[in-house]
């Protein structure tokens, strides 16, 4: 049986703005159901690529298929199936945060119980009736998210949807995020967070210059590196010299509070440390995705 065809396919694809190489040769899948993070520093290439798989923008070369489907030239027949919320969302003027939905269904012939469903979903309920001026950024967001939605695409295209937002509001996005991914939507987004991408994603790719340097589901991005684990306890706990004797350790350091172990091999640490009664307080440090974008660039990660 051939596998499923993907929802979204990337093939090659360039894009130019005079000199600057904005995407130099991308080509990726994304599966039904999937939600892929598009994830890199500024200028990288992100919001460009999204846009060119959106079918806002023509690539200078290269493919992309939408469900089969060339994005561009526009096809009105792809349009219900895909949602897009852009960087900087344009509402109309004036009106409540329930007549912004409302008027996005409309446009897709869509009733009003599928936007007030949109609003409760995005927990925008107890807002419906705000001038959309009045909202904090982050229910703008959340708003923006809500009009990409109503009309129930199956693919949804998310640029920056958490960028700018305080800590809350950024864990209130990925509730709405995984709600998203539950009703079986794809999801591709774009971010500068990595630590979030790692925790919402089911895939990662990781772009810098205008190119995807890896993709994979970011615990075996993380488990490629082969990185050291670095376990810390209190000094009171454990000395220093224990540490470095314990099995699996491959060196140990103080800064006279705590103790921090350097293992490639930390099951036999732990159970070392376990067996000592020495887990108190312990806290586990393991490679993350900075580390992966470390080691692909060779520079440290700046959003
Ligand atoms: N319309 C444009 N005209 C000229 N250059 C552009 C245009 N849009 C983007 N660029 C340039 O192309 C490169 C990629 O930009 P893009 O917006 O795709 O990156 P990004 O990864 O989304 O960045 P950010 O995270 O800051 O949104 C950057 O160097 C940018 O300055």
């Amino acid at each position: 049986m051939s596998p499923p065809s993907p929802a979204l396919a990337v093939s090659g694809v360039r894009k130019h703005y005079g000199d600057v190489r904005a995407v130099d040769g991308v080509s990726f899948d994304v599966a039904e159901g999937e939600f892929v993070g598009i994830l890199g520093p500024n200028g990288a290439g992100k919001t460009t690529t999204l846009e060119i798989a959106e079918g806002l923008q023509e690539p200078d070369d290269g493919t992309v298929r939408v469900f089969g489907t060339s994005p561009w030239p526009r096809d009105p027949a792809l349009l219900p199936r895909i949602g897009v919320q852009l960087q900087a969302s344009s509402f109309f003027d004036r009106l409540t945060a329930r007549e912004q939905v409302t008027t996005f269904a409309a446009l897709y012939g869509v009733g009003q119980a599928r936007a007030d469903e949109m609003l409760e979903l995005v927990g925008l309920a107890d807002k419906a009736d705000a001038p959309e001026k009045k909202l904090s950024g982050g229910q703008r967001q959340r708003l923006s998210i809500a009009c990409a939605l109503v009309h129930d695409p199956d693919l949804v295209f998310l640029d920056e949807p958490t960028a700018a937002l305080d800590p809350q509001a950024r864990r209130n996005l990925w509730d709405v995020l995984r709600e998203i991914k539950s009703r079986g939507k794809t999801i591709v987004y774009t971010t500068h967070y990595l630590d979030e991408a790692e925790v919402l994603c089911d895939r990662v790719a990781i772009m810098d210059h205008g190119r995807i340097l890896a993709m994979d589901a970011p615990a075996r991005l993380v488990r490629g590196l082969e990185a050291a684990t670095h376990v810390t306890l209190d000094t009171a706990v454990l000395s220093l010299q224990t540490a470095k004797s314990l099995p699996g350790a491959d060196g140990a350091e103080t800064d006279g509070v705590t103790v921090t172990i350097t293992t490639r091999t930390p099951a036999p640490l732990l159970a070392a440390l376990a067996e000592r009664d020495a887990v108190a307080g312990l806290t586990v440090r393991t490679a993350t995705l900075e580390d992966v974008f470390l080691h692909l660039t060779g520079r440290e990660y700046r959003a």
